[in-house]
This record gives structure tokens, sequence and C-alpha cells, in this order.
């Protein structure tokens, strides 16, 4: 199997999604703990979210989403896409969100609060229209570490830890991390039914993805059942789609 998964000429991406605090990054570091040595676990870069150029935008922007909304979600995106684009030898790409939540989610959010102008939301959305369809490849684009644009666009599935906003506020809570004191079961509720709209109604935005749901509420130990049920869908998926390429 090893050596099958191994002729995969791009990684095959995984994106796990879900509502802040549903167990993302415990989900990758699953994989990593399991030396899956077949995957390439990528997580969300919050640390460049609180870093960039000396600058908290995680900070800013629950601090004031209106003034600093563009300028985060401008820099999210641009993260977002450097994750899509890593190169890596790895036949499975393990991904911590997307440049899709980032849009259909929390873009979508600020616009409809009414936070994010309409010239603001505008330019976030040609740009993730241009990534995500575009199938144009600039040599200079092309590096020893990032795939060109148009590697970006192949086969992926996404693995939805479903939660509730209650079970998530109260990890939040507990993570205690310093952006978040701000972040009300409110808005969690709202970004919930986001994702809800997105992965599981399929009523917002189309998903071409194929979705596979986690219960992420379960607790840290029943959980790693769930995440058993998951591996062959991934690993079955690629070897699919190595075969067929
Ligand atoms: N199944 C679980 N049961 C109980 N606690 C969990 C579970 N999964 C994760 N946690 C805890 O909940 C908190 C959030 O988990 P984690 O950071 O993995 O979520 P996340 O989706 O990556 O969050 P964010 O999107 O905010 O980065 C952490 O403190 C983690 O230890
Ligand atoms: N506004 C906004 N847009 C995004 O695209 C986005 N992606 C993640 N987050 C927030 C959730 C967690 O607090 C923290 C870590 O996921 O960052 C986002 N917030």
């Amino acid at each position: 199997m090893e050596e099958e998964i191994k002729t995969h000429n791009s990684p095959f991406t995984v994106l796990v999604e879900g509502n802040i605090g549903s167990g993302k990054t415990t989900f990758l570091n699953y994989f990593k703990q399991q030396q899956h040595q077949n995957v390439c676990a990528l997580l969300e870069r919050v640390e460049m979210w609180k870093n960039c150029g000396g600058h908290n935008l995680l900070l800013y922007m629950y601090e004031d989403r209106e003034r600093w909304g563009f300028t985060f979600q401008s820099y999210v995106q641009l993260t977002m896409l450097k994750q899509h684009t890593f190169k890596t030898n790895s036949p499975i790409k393990l991904m911590e969100s997307s440049v899709y939540s980032s849009r259909y989610c929390f873009v979508e959010k600020m616009i409809s609060d009414g936070i994010l102008p309409s010239p603001s939301a505008s330019v976030i959305d040609e740009w993730f229209k241009w990534i995500t369809s575009n199938a144009f490849c600039s040599v200079d684009l092309i590096s020893e570490y990032y795939y060109d644009i148009c590697s970006f666009v192949q086969y992926f599935i996404i693995v939805y830890l479903r939660t509730s906003p209650e079970v998530v506020y109260q990890r939040m809570r507990e993570r205690n991390r310093d952006e978040e004191k701000s972040v009300s079961l409110q808005y969690l509720s709202e970004i919930h039914e986001m994702y809800e709209n997105w992965l599981y109604h399929k009523t917002a935005f189309t998903c071409q993805a194929s979705v596979l749901i986690v219960n992420a509420d379960l607790d840290k130990f029943a959980i790693l059942e769930e995440y058993q049920k998951v591996i062959p869908n991934i690993f079955g998926a690629c070897l699919n789609e190595s075969s067929s390429s």
C-alpha cells in the first residue's frame, strides 16, 4: 500500500475543517503521533496571524473587526495559499482549515454582519476566485518550496469536525487564548451555522469535495474511534486517486 501511495505525483489534499476549538489541531497532531510517514500535516498559521511584521492581527481583528477585518482576512488568505501550495513529497497533505472556510465561513459572516465594506469584500472575493479557479501557471511562481497555482486545483476531501457551539465554547475558554477572550457563545453559534450551511446542509456555496463528518463533540478518548474510522477513507481515496491518474 505504501509503494502504491508513493507513486502519487502530487499530494492528495485533506482539508480538516471545523469551528473554533473543534479539535482541528488535535486531529492533525493525532496523525503526526501515528507517524503516518505518508502524511504531511500543515497546521493553521496562527503564529503568523499573531505576528505579521510585529503586529498581532488576530488580536486587532477581535478587538475591532470593522477596522481590521479586511487586513486580517487578506493575510489569512495569503497564509492559506502558502499552505495549499506548500511542496511535499508525502502523497497526502493534511491541512488545518483552508481558503474555503476562510471565505465561506468567516468572510461571509463579516459580509452578512455588514462589517466588511463591499469594496473590501469584492477584493477578497476576487483573490479567492483567482486562487481557486485559475489554471494560471507562471514560472515566476514555481519555486523549490511552493507548487505553482495550477497544482493547487486538485482532488481533495474535507473532514468536517462537527461540534456543538456550547462544546467548543467550553474548550475555547479552557484553552484560554488571549486573543479569544472577547469571543462569545453567540459568535461561535453563528460561525457554527456558516460551517453547517457549507458542509452539512450544503445550502451555501457549491462544495465539490466529498465531506467526511466526524462527531467532534466526543471527548478526547471516545473520539479516537472516530479518527480511526476516517483513516481508510483518507488512504482509500488516495489509493483510488493515484490508480486512476
Ligand atoms: N475531543 C476533544 N475533547 C476534549 N477536548 C478537546 C478535544 N479536542 C480538542 N480538545 C481541546 O480543545 C481545545 C481546542 O482544540 P484544538 O486547538 O485542537 O482546536 P482547533 O479547532 O485547532 O482550534 P482553533 O481553530 O481555535 O485553532 C484544546 O485545548 C484541545 O486540547
Ligand atoms: N475572522 C477570521 N477569519 C478567518 O478566516 C479565520 N480563521 C481562523 N480564525 C480564528 C478562529 C480562532 O480564533 C483562531 C484560530 O483558528 O483564528 C479566523 N477568524
